[in-house]
């Protein structure tokens, strides 16, 4: 495995012909900078409100191994909301998708990630998706394992299959969110008195923080991008690591409600399918189009940007600027 991953990563990064884009995108992303003034680092997670928060990167691959990156691309950052995609995806594989869409449901919700309001007037409350916390938690009683460890090292060993090189956990993170969670722990118990859990809630919330709390950098999650634009074909591998139709319900809940309820402005501004999280990241795929002349990617790619100064949605400020710019400029948005 280990040489696998040796592999993998030389593959990305011994592509000569990405200068010239890495030029422009750098520009794009210089430019975009400054913007990040008009966010804050999240503050009700103790260890993120400690992170510099001008920093703003970007990779984008492609599937022949096509890498373009700028900035602070290089930045460890967790996962935190970008981590309810892999777990839903991974819940699938375990179970099926019709076992995991009986315990949460693909409807947009409109509120905050973190609602309440919600479990109890839909009833009998099952939550609304799988990108909002009480969706997330649930999903996370669901993963393959018994014990909240074995369920985490079945995600650590999807995310590795997908990425190329094993991550962790950041301590400090999961430590701080943990002591913290009383929201979180009051939607575990909810969905815990309704049923929707299939483990205690202590267990459930352990595995769904610690999969928030796993690091990672915009390589990374531009992989899981590519991999999902290629409906979970892992076009440098050559294998297909989930079904495509899973990774179809994946990028239509991305769309209608991966970046929380900024979701319907993303979709018709930007329309790239995509997931953020409150520590600032977002995950892009977008599949083979027909591009604007010239622009680079035409068979489509998955993009990771880090941008921890967030808006009051949840989402990077500046990182939502930059992909913007970049799917109006190369022609990625999928409407
Ligand atoms: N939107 C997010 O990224 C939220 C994730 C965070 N761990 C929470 O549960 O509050």
């Amino acid at each position: 495995m280990a040489n696998e991953n040796i592999q993998l990563g030389q593959a990305i990064q011994t592509e000569a012909d990405s200068n010239e884009t890495d030029t422009i995108l750098h520009t794009w992303l210089e430019h975009y900078r400054p913007y990040t003034t008009n966010g804050r680092c999240a503050a009700y997670i103790p260890a993120l409100a400690q992170v510099d928060p001008s920093q703003l990167g970007v990779t984008i691959i492609g599937p022949d191994g096509k890498l373009a990156k700028s900035g602070d691309c290089d930045a460890l950052f967790t996962l935190q909301s970008v981590s309810k995609v892999i777990g839903f995806i991974a819940a699938c594989v375990e179970h099926g998708s019709a076992y995991v869409l009986e315990r949460v449901d693909v409807e947009p919700t409109g509120d905050a990630f973190n609602s309440i309001v919600r479990l109890e007037v839909h009833k009998p409350g099952k939550p609304f998706n799988p990108m909002i916390n009480a969706g997330a938690i649930t999903v996370s009683s669901l993963l393959g394992g018994k014990s909240p460890q074995q369920k985490i090292d079945s995600i650590l060993a999807f995310i590795e299959k997908m990425v190329g090189r094993r991550v962790s956990i950041n301590e400090e993170v999961y430590q701080s969110e943990w002591q913290t969670a009383d929201r979180n722990r009051s939607l575990a118990y909810y969905l815990k008195g309704t049923g929707f859990l299939e483990s205690s809630v202590e267990d459930a919330l352990e595995v769904y923080l610690k999969e928030c709390s796993i690091e990672v950098n915009t390589q990374d999650i531009a992989m899981i991008g590519l991999v999902l634009a290629h409906d979970g074909y892992h076009p440098l591998r050559k294998e297909q690591l989930f079904p495509k139709e899973v990774a179809k319900l994946a990028k239509a809940l991305m769309v209608t409600c991966g970046m929380y309820n900024a979701s319907g402005k993303f979709a018709a501004f930007i329309g790239v399918p995509a997931k953020s999280g409150v520590s600032g990241g977002i995950m892009a795929a977008v599949p083979s189009h027909a591009s604007s002349p010239g622009a680079p990617f035409p068979a489509g790619c998955g993009i990771g940007i880090y941008g921890p100064a967030i808006d009051e949605y949840g989402n990077s400020v500046a990182g939502g600027m930059l992909l913007k710019h970049i799917a109006k400029e190369w022609d990625f948005n999928i409407f």
